[in-house]
């Protein structure tokens, strides 16, 4: 444009017609804002994609993270990584990456244009330019550093409020709002803070800029104006070199601003890059189909043996032993009964068996096939199980039950519904199964809420069942009529049950004494009664979770 506007000058000079030169300036006009216009939606597009392959990539990531890494994490900090931090990269990837690029091409045309109008003029330009790349290069890395230091604050935030609204009655019924309000706060005024340095860094390079734009047009009119007296320029010269400055001075502020956001975008792409290095569970297996067959006419699954040969775990290696050469043989069918106090490792069997944690030594079977030949998936399909705290995922209660199970037929879930004892519960629900249970299931009773979960590990048909203290929060009702559920699902199915009731553990096939991580006893109600002490102790007092560990000596027998 500045050229063409040097044409016009010239012609107007020249007296000859400026037809041909003003059609000229007005189609660079409008083909330079048309084409402005299409760059900005291009490189917006361009960066909405990138983002949404950052999402993807950590979203699908995060779910796949092993257990240990789970436990290493808090899971607000790994939520802000993939809402905040994500926004992050996508403010940078427009408001740095696209005008640093166009930002950069035009200062080399201009420049070069620039340098064909006068070198002169040029050198004194980009002597200035010089000086303000020196400050930008001072303020840049600590722009970064500051955005770290603030989102690293922001994932705190997430993780406080997480811990806080996850557990926000036992929050409030101990009166610890002010106090966990007070820590977020802080919190708030970290990330304030850094951030507010980072503007700072950011405002000062701005500064810079904007002097450093003014001091190139003050230089190159002096020197301009002493060239054009002296006959060395002619006067179209100048005012092309001035245009083809003020077309410079905006870019030069973008490329500023683009290194500024450029550190801002670096700081959340380390942050969201972390997320890459955690472990994750082995990728190999699609996830099968659990109901491969049509639905209502699946094949019956028969039950698993499962085993244990000399397993010992720890936690880390720093930590004492959770297990130590535990061994027992659980057969096809039937309910076997894991007791012991607390502390004793019998949730961590479970954990094993489902492989969220691996054993340093000895071998887990499952149907003779050691739990690490068998595909993560395939294994977990096999196995249903109901965790300690029975956990409901907000949404339907049909999608709790239908949890990663595919095409159930309503007379599956109505005959499952029917056996845990829901079905009463669901014609309460204004819109039956499709009624929304609330965050964890807030809007069930903690007795229905164990009933969901056994019903959905029942609705997997598991071959092997898991059952974590599953009747703990049932009354005697309930609890009988599940005790005959689980009688029923032990026909076809193996169930390991977490027993804290002595009802639970004298219907059991077997009963697997723990202590202290290692297998104490195994036998009938009958037979521990007379054989070990510790049972003795625990089914008398029927308090099996009560009491610290019992040292595993002679004379406890
Ligand atoms: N993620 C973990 N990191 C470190 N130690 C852990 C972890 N999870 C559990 N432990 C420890 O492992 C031991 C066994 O825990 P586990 O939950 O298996 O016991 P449990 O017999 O099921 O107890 P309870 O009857 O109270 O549920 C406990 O001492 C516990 O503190």
């Amino acid at each position: 444009q500045p050229l063409a506007a040097k044409r016009l000058i010239d012609t107007l000079e020249s007296g000859r017609t400026t037809v041909a030169p003003v059609l000229v300036l007005a189609a660079l006009l409008v083909g330079g804002a048309l084409l402005s216009a299409l760059g900005q939606y291009v490189l917006h597009r361009t960066a909405e994609d990138v983002v949404c392959s950052a999402r993807r990539r950590i979203t699908g990531r995060l779910l796949r993270l092993t257990v240990p890494e789970l436990d290493r994490h808090e899971p607000g900090d790994l939520i802000t990584r993939a809402t905040s931090d994500t926004m992050l990269l996508r403010q940078a990837a427009t408001q740095s990456a696209v005008p640093a690029v166009t930002g950069a091409v035009v200062l080399v045309l201009t420049v070069v244009l620039m340098g064909l109008l006068d070198v002169v003029l040029l050198s004194v330009t980009l002597g200035v330019v010089a000086l303000l790349g020196a400050v930008v290069a001072a303020a840049a890395p600590s722009i970064g550093r500051a955005t770290r230091q603030a989102q690293e604050s922001v994932g705190e935030i997430g993780a406080a409020l997480e811990r806080a609204l996850g557990a926000v009655r036992t929050v409030k019924a101990a009166g610890a709002e002010r106090h966990e309000t007070r820590a977020l706060e802080q919190l708030a005024r970290d990330a304030r803070r850094t951030g507010v340095r980072a503007a700072g860094w950011q405002a000062l390079s701005g500064a810079a800029s904007a002097v450093a734009g003014q001091a190139a047009f003050l230089a190159v009119l002096g020197v301009g104006g002493v060239r054009v007296a002296s006959g060395a320029i002619g006067v179209s010269t100048l005012v092309a070199f001035l245009l083809y400055l003020f077309a410079l001075a905006p870019r030069i502020s973008q490329l500023v601003d683009a290194v500024g956001q450029l550190q801002i975008g670096g700081a959340a792409a380390v942050r969201i890059g972390a997320v890459q290095h955690l472990d994750v569970e082995a990728v190999d297996d699609v996830p099968p189909r659990l109901n491969p067959a049509p639905a209502g006419k699946r094949s019956p699954r028969p039950p698993a043996t499962v085993r244990f040969e000399d397993v010992g775990f720890r936690h880390q290696p720093w930590l004492p032993p959770v297990h130590q050469h535990v061994s027992f043989t659980v057969p096809a069918g039937g309910v076997t009964a894991l007791v012991g106090p607390s502390g004793a490792g019998k949730t961590t069997l479970f954990s094993l068996l489902e492989r969220f944690h691996a054993p340093q030594t000895g071998r887990i079977f499952v149907d003779d096939r050691d739990v690490r030949q068998w595909p993560l998936a395939e294994l977990r399909a096999a196995i249903g199980y109901v965790e300690q705290d029975a956990p409901v995922l907000s949404g339907s209660l049909r999608r709790n039950l239908t949890l990663g199970i595919a095409d159930v037929a309503d007379d599956e879930v109505d005959d499952v519904l029917r056996r845990t004892r829901l079905e009463a519960v669901v014609a309460r629900l204004p819109r039956g199964l499709d009624s929304l249970v609330g965050h964890r299931g807030s809007r069930l009773s903690g007795g229905e809420r164990q009933r969901v979960a056994i019903a959905r590990a029942l609705l997997r048909r598991p071959r092997v069942l898991l059952l974590d203290e599953a009747t703990s929060q049932l009354d005697a009702d309930n609890e009988a009529a599940l005790r005959e559920t689980v009688a029923e699902a032990a026909r076809d199915t193996t169930v390991l049950v977490v027993a804290h009731r002595l009802s639970t553990v004298t219907d059991a096939d077997r009963i697997v004494v723990m202590n202290a991580g290692r297998v104490r006893a195994v036998g009938t109600h009958a037979e521990l009664l007379e054989t070990d002490a510790l049972y003795r102790r625990l089914a008398a007092t029927q308090l099996l979770t009560a009491g610290s560990t019992v040292p595993q000596d002679s004379s406890a027998r």
